[in-house]
């Protein structure tokens, strides 16, 4: 039998969180049961909807989780006639981290204090490896509905845990904590009723507790959602929110309420306080829950579109036969009616909120580069979305409305003014605005990857079109500034043209710059310069022939260039030198950067030199 024993080695990052998880404070300790308990429900879950088409997999009668303490050998047994893990998932299950939850614990531990750890850990929980806080050997007997064979897994939590054939009369999970000494308290019934009743009460699968021989339901099962709201605190909302998200915070919002009519539901819907630690692969559906009846049925119905995918909760109907299947959740037309019922709802709490400013900040600043995406992708809220949009502007500090940004425009003004780039400290000081400045033009400022896509797909507000200033030239001629004549660039333009005839679309003057000297823009009907420079990021060929080179004709140096030029003399080498520089304020590469450093040291030592020979009269 010892020979079919295998031993593997935990994962890396499992060894690093078993090592906090091992050290965490002793307050925090009685988690483990919420995780455990709600791994077995889960498990339950998944069982019930896989029989829906597949009839092999049906649960038994009265399925439940059962907690068994036994004194004299020291151990817990939390068993459940849940799915079960063939050995394959055993080892995928409990030796890697595979689910986000836990993943975003490690990474907010490692990012917190060391006096926070105890909370995030309380808070969290984290996931099955939370047992080693207070079990000194783990042993999970398992067999996957619908198969014969089971499997032991087992481990001290010290860097490996073992796998080895077993048997057991059902499929489930039994998962057997040989508590530590000083953990003793949890084999207390009572102790554990608490723990359950406090952490697990809106489970609904009963909750037994074994106490001399008898079963005792320590759970009441009524879902939080189906109480009144009255009867429900501050505390058991944001509880839930957390043990919903795997998050810490408090809601941003708590969204609660029942649909009655041709519609029958009942939604309690968080949005969260801060923004989640994503995984790098972000996924992009609603992991709303879809409960019938109570009973959970699945978190991939898609119930808010994803440009709302930060809304965390519950969506509970009557509407659906309890036995739906996958097949039927995708034909039915009742989740459609649910999913438009309950994304009204939350844009309406949210255009409610967005009339406080300052409370509808937090919200902006965690998700307003997601809610972005619907106003390129949902052409049916677009209008509704424009609304709930907030900017940085080059008029003022904080968070501007659309609304009041075409309050605030000035007469004769007919478009909404935009730049976009990476990043917002850097757009506020961008040469693109200098012109507007100068004409007291306000312009917005946007800087999420997203903002490269939608505006030209809004188009506009308000009967004002969203107007990119580096894309096409924007006609300033309504608002005059003082200054001197510019000079005629007549001999210059066409010179600098076949100059950089390799390297841009076309050379012009421009009105839109005050003290730089150069700028690039897109060409009218081009995408735009952000867009272009994300296309090419993404390594899509897009040449800089479609990009223009502006010059400001009052600048001293365009006067210079274009006095040489009429007098004849050769300005082609400081062509390139003035693309160069047009590129480098926007944050791109000269496309020569040694050549181009070697050129700005030669004209630096010819100022020198010429101020050293030609001291002040
Ligand atoms: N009693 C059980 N029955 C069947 N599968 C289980 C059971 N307990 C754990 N698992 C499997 O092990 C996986 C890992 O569990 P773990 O508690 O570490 O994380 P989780 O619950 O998935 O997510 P999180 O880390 O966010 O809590 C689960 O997703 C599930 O697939």
């Amino acid at each position: 039998m010892t020979e079919s024993v295998e031993r593997h080695s935990f994962g890396a990052e499992v060894g690093r969180l078993l090592d906090l998880v091992v050290h965490a404070l002793y307050s925090e300790r009685e988690i483990f049961l919420r995780e455990l308990v709600a791994n077995a429900a889960d498990a339950v879950d998944r069982r019930r909807f896989e029989a829906l088409t597949n009839p092999d997999l049906s649960l038994p009668d009265a399925p439940r989780v059962r907690v068994v303490p036994d004194k004299a050998a020291r151990t817990l047994t939390i068993s459940d006639n849940g799915i079960g893990m063939d050995k394959a998932e055993l080892a995928q299950h409990l030796g890697t981290i595979a689910r986000s939850g836990t993943l975003a614990f490690t990474r907010a531990m490692a990012e917190s204090q060391a006096s926070d750890k105890p909370s995030l850990i309380g808070q969290f929980g984290v996931g099955f490896y939370s047992a080693f806080m207070v079990a000194e050997r783990v042993e999970v007997t398992s067999r996957r509905a619908g198969q014969q064979e089971a499997w032991a897994w087992a481990s001290e939590g010290r860097g490996e845990y073992t796998l080895a054939p077993a048997t057991r009369e059902e499929a489930g999970t039994d998962i057997v904590l040989h508590m530590k000494a000083d953990a003793e308290e949890f084999l207390e019934p009572i102790r554990l009723q608490t723990i359950i009743r406090k952490w697990a009460d809106h489970i609904t699968l009963p909750i037994m507790v074994v106490k001399d021989g008898e079963e005792q339901a320590a759970n009441e099962g009524t879902a939080l959602w189906r109480k009144p709201k009255s009867e429900i605190t501050e505390e058991a909302y944001a509880d839930f929110h957390r043990h919903l998200g795997h998050v810490f915070d408090t809601p941003w919002a708590t969204l609660h309420w029942r649909a009655e009519g041709t519609l029958e539901f009942t939604a309690l819907l968080f949005i969260p306080g801060m923004k989640p630690f994503t995984p790098v692969e972000e996924a992009r559906e609603s992991r709303l829950r879809l409960h019938v009846r109570r009973m959970f049925i699945t978190d991939e119905a898609a119930l808010l579109p994803p440009w709302l995918r930060f809304v965390t909760g519950v969506v509970d109907t009557e509407d659906l036969p309890l036995n739906v299947s996958r097949e039927m959740l995708q034909a039915t037309p009742v989740l459609a009616r649910i999913r438009r019922a309950v994304t009204a709802r939350v844009l309406s709490e949210l255009k409610t909120r967005a009339k406080d400013a300052e409370a509808y900040t937090p919200f902006w600043e965690n998700f307003g580069a997601t809610l972005k995406e619907g106003v390129w992708e949902d052409a049916e809220h677009r209008t509704e979305l424009a609304g709930l949009l907030r900017f940085r502007s080059s008029a003022q500090e904080g968070w501007t409305s659309l609304a009041n940004y075409v309050a605030r425009m000035k007469d004769g003004q007919q478009e909404i003014y935009f730049l976009v780039g990476d990043d917002a400290a850097a757009l506020a000081k961008s040469p693109q605005l200098e012109g507007f400045r100068a004409r007291g033009l306000e312009v917005l400022l946007l800087s999420d990857p997203i903002d490269a896509f939608w505006p030209e797909r809004l188009a506009s507000f308000e009967g004002k079109a969203l107007r990119s200033i580096t894309q096409g030239q924007v006609d300033l001629s309504e608002h005059k500034v003082e200054g001197e004549p510019a000079p005629d660039l007549a001999a210059l333009l066409p010179l600098l043209r076949e100059a950089l005839k390799e390297d841009v679309a076309a050379v012009e003057e421009t009105a839109q710059l005050v003290d730089s000297v150069a700028v690039l823009a897109a060409q009218a009907g081009a995408p735009d310069l952000q867009m272009q420079r994300m296309m090419r990021r993404a390594g899509r060929a897009f040449g800089p022939d479609r990009a223009v080179l502006r010059l400001n004709p009052r600048h001293p140096l365009v006067r210079r260039l274009a006095a040489g030029a009429e007098a004849g003399e050769d300005v082609t080498e400081m062509a390139g030198m003035l693309l160069d520089l047009a590129r480098v304020q926007d944050g791109d590469a000269p496309r020569d950067p040694a050549g181009f450093a070697r050129r700005v040291a030669a004209a630096l030592a010819d100022v020198r030199s010429a101020s050293a020979e030609s001291p002040e009269p």
